[in-house]
């Protein structure tokens, strides 16, 4: 389990941001864990399941042992062969590699090589999309443009990830992401990084990070673009005020991104970790959706995924996926209400003294208390209309009832003032799942929410 937060002890992810002086320095932790469902009995764990290390790839058993670069191939047979043994049951978070219920070993074999050639066109089954600048780095490229991996070069230390900037022989800037993660077992980390490969080759959207290429010699490495303003919560919790244009516009991206990924994308795209590290921002501030490192592809007809264990950062949980495991498009939604939240107070989901901005929210929203709610150093700098929508958007993407939760298009245009008048206490339409019935989510109080909430965040901080 994940816990974002400003000052608290846990310090396991950062982000790193230059500042004018050119320096890089770390911002606050955003430490990545697992939640062994402690709220279905059995003993919580909170321990941080991240752990770094520094040491050289040659020194890592794990690189040497699967990801040597060698001629016969015989890592990518262990590749395939993960995924053979676990396609059963991971098939559905990797949709490149998963287009059809029978993943056959020739396929596999096959798709791989593919992505090993760097090849332009990759085959997602039946969909076929053309990738052409897709590079298939080597240790030596990436070496070289991050000047070995040096800490000067480190932009964002995650739960999963070292971030490095980087500049490659064309003089193109990039950021160089390094799966991390060595408590993992070694065909637990090829599966992540193939599946957060295959979402992020799956998406092709303004709103969300655009893969350059990815390397596989001496550890496993995506190259993405580099986004120069680095993280939203660095930009939102650092020393200077983020002006009301720039948090509206980047609730706006953020949304458009996640109507994309939900409903716009050919697969849908479940992120399962947005918050306010995970946004990044391009030169003129435009949002962009970024790791997709917990990220699921849901078939067309399921209604939602059961997952075990629960990952997540802590304070963007929606009680149904905390609970029980539920994921589906409104977890996303969500936890982008959280971030609405944070872009209106200027609070982190988790502050300080490890209080939930949830929970501290929901009474002046209900009150709909603008002059507590509104980041005081913000002043009056901020458009009304545009401030009362984000805080009504948020209001109804972190109903405790998933149902009762817009849909992203609809987010969209409510942010936009294009939804007509607003009607805070709304009935959805949506159609209930057998397993949201079964859980009995609709009979689920506001005040049962905030009490399991609360015991919740007590379970992980203790
Ligand atoms: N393309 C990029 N351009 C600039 N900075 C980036 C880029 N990608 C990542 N970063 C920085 O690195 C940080 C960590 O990256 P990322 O979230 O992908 O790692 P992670 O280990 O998967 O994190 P998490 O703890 O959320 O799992 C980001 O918060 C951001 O500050």
């Amino acid at each position: 389990m994940s816990v974002e937060e400003s000052e608290g002890e846990t310090k396991e992810s950062s982000d790193i941001e230059s500042p004018p002086n050119g320096k890089f320095c770390y911002d606050e932790p955003s430490p990545r864990g697992v939640l062994e469902i402690a709220v279905l009995g059995t003993d919580s764990d909170n321990s941080g399941s991240s752990s770094y290390s520094s040491s050289p790839p040659e020194k890592s058993s794990f690189a040497q042992r699967l990801l040597a670069r060698d001629n016969n191939g015989t890592h990518w047979k262990s590749v395939v062969d993960v995924f053979r043994k676990k396609s059963v049951r991971r098939f559905s978070t990797i949709p490149f590699l998963a287009m059809s219920y029978e993943i056959s070993r020739k396929n596999l074999r096959r798709k791989v090589a593919r992505i090993r050639n760097g090849e332009g066109s990759i085959d997602f089954g039946d969909l076929p999309i053309t990738k052409p600048s897709w590079r298939n780095f080597d240790y030596q490229e990436l070496a070289a443009a991050t000047n070995n991996f040096s800490s000067e070069n480190l932009i964002g230390k995650g739960g999963h990830a070292e971030v490095y900037k980087g500049s490659l022989s064309d003089g193109q800037v990039v950021a160089v992401k390094r799966l991390m993660k060595e408590d993992k077992e070694d065909e637990d980390r090829i599966a992540d990084f193939l599946s957060e490969l295959g979402i992020i080759a799956h998406i092709n959207h303004p709103r969300a990070a655009r893969l350059i290429g990815f390397g596989i010699d001496g550890g496993l490495h995506l190259v993405l673009q580099f986004l120069p303003h680095g993280s939203l919560a660095t930009l939102l919790f650092g020393a200077e005020c983020l002006e009301w244009k720039i948090r509206f516009k980047v609730a706006v991206g953020v949304a458009e991104g996640l109507q994309y990924l939900h409903q716009d994308c050919h697969r849908r795209i479940i992120h399962r970790d947005i918050k306010a590290s995970n946004i990044l921002l391009t030169e003129d501030y435009e949002a962009e959706i970024s790791d997709f490192g917990l990220a699921k592809w849901l078939p067309e007809n399921w209604p939602h995924h059961v997952v075990f264990p629960i990952e997540g950062t802590f304070g963007y949980l929606s009680p149904e996926y905390f609970m029980h495991g539920i994921v589906d498009e409104k977890t996303d939604v969500f936890a982008f209400g959280v971030i609405l939240l944070e872009l209106i107070t200027g609070r982190r989901a988790v502050d300080s003294s490890r209080q939930s901005l949830v929970i501290w929210a929901k009474p002046l929203l209900d009150t709909n208390n603008v002059k507590e709610l509104a980041d005081p150093r913000l002043g009056n700098a901020y458009d009304r209309g545009e401030m009362r929508r984000t805080m009504i958007t948020a209001s109804m993407c972190i109903h405790h009832t998933p149902s009762k939760r817009p849909q992203m298009n609809r987010v969209v245009k409510l942010l936009k003032g294009e939804d007509g008048p607003i009607e805070m206490k709304q009935k959805s339409m949506a159609p209930r799942s057998l397993m949201l019935e079964a859980c009995d989510l609709e009979d689920y109080t506001c005040s049962n929410y905030l009490n399991d909430l609360d015991r919740h965040r007590q379970l992980v901080m203790e």
